[in-house]
């Protein structure tokens, strides 16, 4: 098969996960399951390959070198929160398995988009583009597009409408400093805020649930993986079909020297566009402490 999705990590919980969506998503590619612990990913390629008999998608165990002549390179490897612990604390763990894995999938197909998914993703996006040199455009992290999900859901409960019907972003860091861009928010073409059930709704409480989803997965069973992974499949069969979905996805900002979440057009040439959306005063003030959060652990590499 000539389309290749490889994910680097795709023996653990978020990579193996990534890997059954895009077989249940009939993604039309060979999905190559790359891991440091060789005999689990044998192990998760068998068994997604029988999953694979009723989908599109073929699967097999690869090596590094494999992975970087993919056309879209996922990678979820690192290690993962314990219950209350938060994502930027993985940095020191997390940096040098980035650093390694960049390295051995070299040389990296020119047209490979590199999607990050590892915490803290966007810092970790920022160093793999950094230590590859690999065009900023292709490097992308999965962002507050999950936390975007979350928030949907949330706000779907509270004006029982479909939350594919609703338009909201999470933005800045998927991490403790994310904030909602409440001014653009909308549903069924009305302003968001101005639906009768949004009235009296303490704003500040909602980010706070949305944020915090992650550490009540963690804390209840240890881990996420189910939500990335239905995320991180759509993403990648954007970047595969050429969509020019929006999606927030951590992606680069001359403006900014960083990598941070914000809504960004996504197709065959990564992100072919950042969207041009307005924040009132109060969320451009968020958007800046998002900045410095990353920025504070980007500015030691
Ligand atoms: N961005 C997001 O929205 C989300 C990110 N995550 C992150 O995904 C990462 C992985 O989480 P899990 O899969 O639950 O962990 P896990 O422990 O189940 O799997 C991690 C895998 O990485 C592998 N690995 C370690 N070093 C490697 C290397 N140098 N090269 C190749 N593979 C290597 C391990 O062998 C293991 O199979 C964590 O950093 C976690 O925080 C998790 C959920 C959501
Ligand atoms: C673990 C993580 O980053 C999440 O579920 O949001």
């Amino acid at each position: 098969m000539h389309t290749k999705v490889a994910v680097i990590g795709g023996a653990g919980s978020v990579g193996a996960s990534i890997a059954y969506a895009l077989v249940l998503q009939q993604v039309h590619a060979e999905i190559l399951i790359v891991d440091v612990a060789e005999k689990q990913a044998e192990g998760q390629a068998l068994d997604l390959c029988d999953a694979a008999y009723l989908s599109i998608s073929r699967c097999r165990k690869a090596s590094f070198k494999e992975a970087g002549q993919a056309d879209v390179i996922i990678i979820t490897a690192g290690a993962k929160q314990r219950p209350g612990e938060k994502r930027s604390e993985l940095i020191d763990r997390n940096y040098n398995i980035i650093k390694s894995i960049m390295d051995s999938i070299q040389p990296i197909s020119p047209m490979s988009k590199i999607l990050i998914i590892s915490n803290p993703v966007d810092v970790l996006t920022y160093i793999a583009q950094k230590v590859s040199g690999h065009p900023k455009h292709l490097v992308i992290g999965s962002g507050t597009f999950l936390d975007s999900g979350r928030l949907r859901n949330y706000l779907g409960r509270i004006v029982s409408i479909s939350p594919s019907s609703i338009h909201a972003y999470s933005l800045g860091e998927h991490g403790d400093s994310q904030f909602v861009a409440w001014s653009s928010a909308s549903v069924a073409g009305m302003p968001l805020l101005s639906h009768p059930k949004m009235k009296g709704q303490d704003l500040e409480a909602i980010k706070r649930n949305v944020a915090k989803l992650a550490y009540d997965i963690i804390e209840a069973k240890g881990s996420t993986y189910y939500g990335v992974a239905a995320h991180v499949a759509f993403l990648a069969k954007a970047l595969l079909q050429n969509t020019d979905q929006v999606f927030p996805v951590s992606h680069y900002s001359e403006k900014f020297g960083c990598y941070f979440s914000w809504p960004a057009v996504i197709g065959a040439n990564g992100v072919q566009q950042s969207v041009d959306l307005s924040l009132n005063d109060d969320e451009r003030e968020h958007l800046h402490k998002a900045i410095d959060s990353i920025t504070s652990l980007t500015n030691r590499y």
